[in-house]
């Protein structure tokens, strides 16, 4: 019987891999079979992923490279760095992000600009400069691209992250379109909120915790390794055919926007 391809022997780039998200995608994508590069800025959070991953996997199997990738410089770096470690780089996971909560009204110029550059700007640095060489090269490559369903929802309290996100979202969709006849498929995944890295401290607090949950149809929040497996789709051969697409991976909740909430409140309730 046939089975799927995976990303086995796949060498892939995690942008933000030391963080909440970036760390468990790393280790399931090479649990999977995958050989890892995670990056970010901080030195020592890398390397402690490439760590804990090598103890449970064995050696070579995740790499710890430090980037900016606000700086395109430093994000080619980071690309000869890690085409040395992998041999090949056969995928890139656009993962690394920054916000904070603030009012529209009282976000400064610079605020804005701080979330912009790392998550629209550095998007598409690393895709440039990844994807370029795939194209140069004339061989293929996968990119998939952390979104959350606020790219097309949007998000009041954070607009700057919302309104990079819908730029990446575009990005997707353009770049999808222009490289797919060369190989080069753009792809994102949305998912919903994981009891991890930048909204740890939301879903730590028992009270919000509950209120999130149940405004989520499924019931439950998001594992970080089902964000990392639908990535692993994207990013294997078994989606060679899907280009510039978002999976939505959050139980629902971003279709439960209205009635659902107050479902149990009807009269004839439904759920
Ligand atoms: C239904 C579907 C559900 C779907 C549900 C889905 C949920 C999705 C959740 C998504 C989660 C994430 O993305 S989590 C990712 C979170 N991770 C992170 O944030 C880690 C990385 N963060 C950072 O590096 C920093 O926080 C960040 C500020 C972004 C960038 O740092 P920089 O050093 O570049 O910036 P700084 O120099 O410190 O600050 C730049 C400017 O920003 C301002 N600034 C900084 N913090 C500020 C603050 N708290 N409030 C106001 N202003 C602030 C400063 O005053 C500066 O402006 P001036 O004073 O004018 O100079
Ligand atoms: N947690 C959640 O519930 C959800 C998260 N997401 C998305 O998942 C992704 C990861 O988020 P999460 O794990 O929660 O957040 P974290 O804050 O834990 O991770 C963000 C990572 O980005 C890195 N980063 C930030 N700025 C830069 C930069 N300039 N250059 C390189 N790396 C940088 C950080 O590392 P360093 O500071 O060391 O550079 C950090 O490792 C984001 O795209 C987020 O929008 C989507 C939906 C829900």
């Amino acid at each position: 019987m046939a089975t799927l391809s995976g990303v086995d022997g796949k060498g892939i780039i995690v942008t933000g891999g030391g963080g909440g998200l970036g760390s468990a995608m790393a280790a399931e994508l090479c649990r999977l079979g995958a050989r890892v590069v995670v990056c970010g800025r901080t030195e020592e959070t890398l390397g402690q992923v490439a760590e804990a991953i090598g103890a449970e996997l064995g050696d070579g199997r995740a790499f710890a490279v430090t980037v900016d990738v606000r700086d395109p410089a430093s994000v080619a770096a980071m690309a000869d760095r890690a085409t040395e470690l992998l041999g090949a780089v056969d995928g890139l996971v656009n993962n690394a992000s920054g916000l904070f909560p603030v009012k529209a009204e009282e976000l400064t110029p610079n605020g804005f600009d701080s979330v912009i550059k790392i998550v629209l700007n550095g998007t598409w640095h690393c895709t440039a400069e990844v994807a370029g060489r795939w194209l140069r090269a004339g061989r293929g490559g996968a990119v998939v691209n952390v979104l959350t369903p606020y790219a097309w929802m949007g998000a009041p309290g954070i607009v700057h992250n919302a309104s990079a996100k819908g730029g990446v979202l575009a990005m997707t969709r353009t770049l999808g379109a222009e490289w797919a006849g060369r190989g080069v498929r753009v792809n994102a995944v949305a998912p919903g909120w994981m009891p991890v890295g930048g909204t740890d401290f939301l879903a730590g607090d028992p009270r919000v915790r509950r209120r999130l949950i149940e405004a989520i149809p499924a019931g439950r929040l998001l594992r970080a390794e089902e964000t990392a497996r639908a990535t692993a789709y994207l990013l294997s051969d078994d989606a060679s055919y899907v280009v510039g697409e978002v999976l939505t991976i959050d139980g629902g909740h971003h279709l439960s926007k209205g009635l659902y909430e107050f479902l149990d409140e009807l009269p004839g309730r439904v759920s």
